[in-house]
């Protein structure tokens, strides 16, 4: 399997007393050049998750394994884009873009591989602005052509489009489905949205919280470009909704116990 996760836990504290569980028991398997979107509740795990595959946060226990090789530290092999771009204010777009690149190979090589991947995200005559020049669109085309630039075998996004308006995000969607056609990268996709998911993916895992938990798997066969009044489309989304309103109900409720608790 390309990508898998066997019996994954986070917990966070370091005393038996301040530990808490934040999932246990994640079993994914993902192949390659899928395109995978995880949905849940906020707070149920979807960053940590995507930080453990980033090699950014620590695993407690269970392994994840990239074509058979545990992932215990950052590497080339996986890009991240966050939800705030992260560009550096006092270097160009395309020297952004170069930045990672420049320790592995010359100069030259780093600039022709740059303007590649700016010229895939559309930012070709820009790539001499300075980044606070742009749009926030622009800025996230810059952090997914940085994110390319090192060839990674798996593509990280923690709600990449979450802070953008929507005409921007259905243009950045149907940008980042033909990037995905074309250099066939696994994603990795974390978002609040079911119709983003929906509308990108090729599976919707859906997660649960108290205890973190996966409580649903769904393929979706629908071909692209998919419309939201397409009749599958929609009854997909409803399954979804469903699922994901009882689990939100379920938090929603603990949090109003415990403040209860805390006040009586
Ligand atoms: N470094 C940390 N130390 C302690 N607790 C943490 C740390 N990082 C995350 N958590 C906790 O772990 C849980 C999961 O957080 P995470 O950000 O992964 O959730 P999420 O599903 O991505 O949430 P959201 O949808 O709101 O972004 C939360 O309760 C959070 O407070």
């Amino acid at each position: 399997m390309f990508l898998r996760f066997e019996k994954v836990a986070k917990r966070f504290g370091d005393t038996p007393e301040n530990q808490f569980e934040v999932f246990s028991d994640i079993d994914i398997d993902i192949e390659e050049n899928q395109f995978v979107s995880i949905l849940g509740p906020s707070g149920c795990g979807k960053s940590t998750l995507l930080s453990m595959v980033a090699g950014l946060e620590g695993i407690s226990s269970g392994t994840i394994q990239l074509e058979g090789e545990d992932i215990d530290r950052p590497g080339p092999d996986r890009g991240m884009v966050f939800q705030q771009p992260s560009l550096f204010p006092w270097l160009t777009v395309r020297e952004n873009v170069m930045f990672p690149l420049k320790k592995n190979m010359s100069k030259k090589e780093a600039q022709s591989r740059a303007d590649h991947f700016l010229k895939m995200v559309h930012l070709s005559k820009f790539r001499s602005n300075y980044t606070y020049e742009l749009s926030g669109g622009m800025q996230q085309r810059v952090a997914i052509a940085r994110a390319l630039a090192m060839d990674p075998k798996v593509l990280l996004m923690d709600e990449p489009f979450g802070a953008l308006d929507e005409q921007t995000r259905h243009i950045l969607h149907k940008e980042l489905l033909s990037i995905w056609e074309d250099t066939q990268k696994t994603i990795l996709f974390v978002t609040h949205s079911i119709q983003e998911a929906i509308k990108l993916s090729d599976r919707v895992i859906v997660m649960g919280t108290r205890p973190g938990q996966i409580i649903a798997d769904f393929h979706v066969d629908a071909p692209r470009p998919r419309e939201r009044d397409d009749e599958y489309v929609i009854s997909l989304e409803k399954q979804v909704m469903e699922l994901l309103e009882k689990e939100i109900n379920k938090v929603l409720k603990e949090e109003l116990d415990d403040e209860a608790v805390s006040t009586s």
